[in-house]
């Protein structure tokens, strides 16, 4: 199985603060991770190293066989689809939906005067159909809820085929029907043998789709389990990684977690 992304020993420090503290991690192509963690453990920063978006303190990381800083990261990057609240921001409120989704194939935001082949128009309206956005095409995306934004952030990442799809929080902020809705969409994405590596950040284990195989369990930039989510997802991990005594389920695929009493 091939190796789609290393951290070897990796630290990463700003303004004097060790964000990530020495992390070794591996994913593997078949593999669908979650991270989880309370505010400020680090994951999103997990996920721009991964993004080759930022380079470590100290350590190597491998994205998809190439080492970060020995490598052209403007063409790794189109290998890497990655679905962000903060590059939803740089999305012009006029743009519409179809676009957007279309302007993956560039790697811009903001339609100019590129000229997109025909491959490229049928590719966008393949996807938007698969993730519930043909009824928006027109709709400019600075219109759209927050769940139909979330959709089209991902549609924009799923664009390009991706040999890396990394998610950030795809659930936050979603009212439940929107998030049951979104989260079978991850699952049946997930579920293709022809989907990527797949590693999403979240704050719940609600929001871990089924077939998701892997979780990361990380405080204060240190991990405290990562592995098969069968093995992750203890009483005792999820405990220590809150810092208040949790209680975790299973049931018909989906996870829950409560406190103690
Ligand atoms: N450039 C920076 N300079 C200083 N501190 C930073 C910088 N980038 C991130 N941090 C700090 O690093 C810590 C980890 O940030 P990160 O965004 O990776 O956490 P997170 O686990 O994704 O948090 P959240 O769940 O709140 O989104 C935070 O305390 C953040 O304030």
């Amino acid at each position: 199985m091939a190796n789609v992304l290393e951290l070897r020993d990796v630290s990463f420090v700003r303004s004097g603060n060790r964000i990530l503290d020495r992390l070794s991690w591996s994913v593997d192509e078949a593999d669908r991770w979650v991270i989880l963690g309370p505010n400020g453990a680090g994951k999103s920063t997990i996920l721009q190293l991964a993004a080759a978006a930022t380079h470590p303190t100290s350590g190597e990381v491998h994205v998809l066989g190439e080492r970060i800083g020995k490598v052209d990261v403007f063409e790794l990057r189109t290998r890497i689809g990655l679905a962000a609240t903060n590059l939803a921001r740089r999305i012009p409120a006029a743009e519409r939906v179809g676009d957007v989704v279309l302007t993956a194939a560039y790697a811009v935001t903001g339609r100019w005067n590129e000229r997109y082949e025909s491959l490229d128009l049928e590719r966008a309206a393949e996807v938007m159909d698969a993730w519930d956005l043909s009824a928006l095409a027109t709709r400019p995306f600075g219109t759209l809820s927050d769940g139909e934004r979330k959709r089209v952030q991902i549609a924009r990442a799923v664009m390009t085929d991706p040999e890396l799809m990394l998610l950030d929080e795809p659930a936050g902020s979603l009212d439940l029907g929107a998030r049951e809705s979104l989260l079978a969409s991850l699952e049946e994405y997930a579920s293709s043998p022809l989907a990527p590596a797949i590693v999403m950040v979240t704050h719940h284990v609600e929001e871990i789709p089924p077939g998701f195989t892997h979780a990361m369990l990380l405080r204060e930039g240190g991990i405290v389990a990562a592995g098969p989510l069968d093995d992750v997802l203890t009483d005792a991990h999820l405990t220590e990684t809150f810092g208040i005594p949790l209680a975790i389920a299973r049931e018909g695929g989906r996870w829950s977690a409560r406190a103690k009493r």
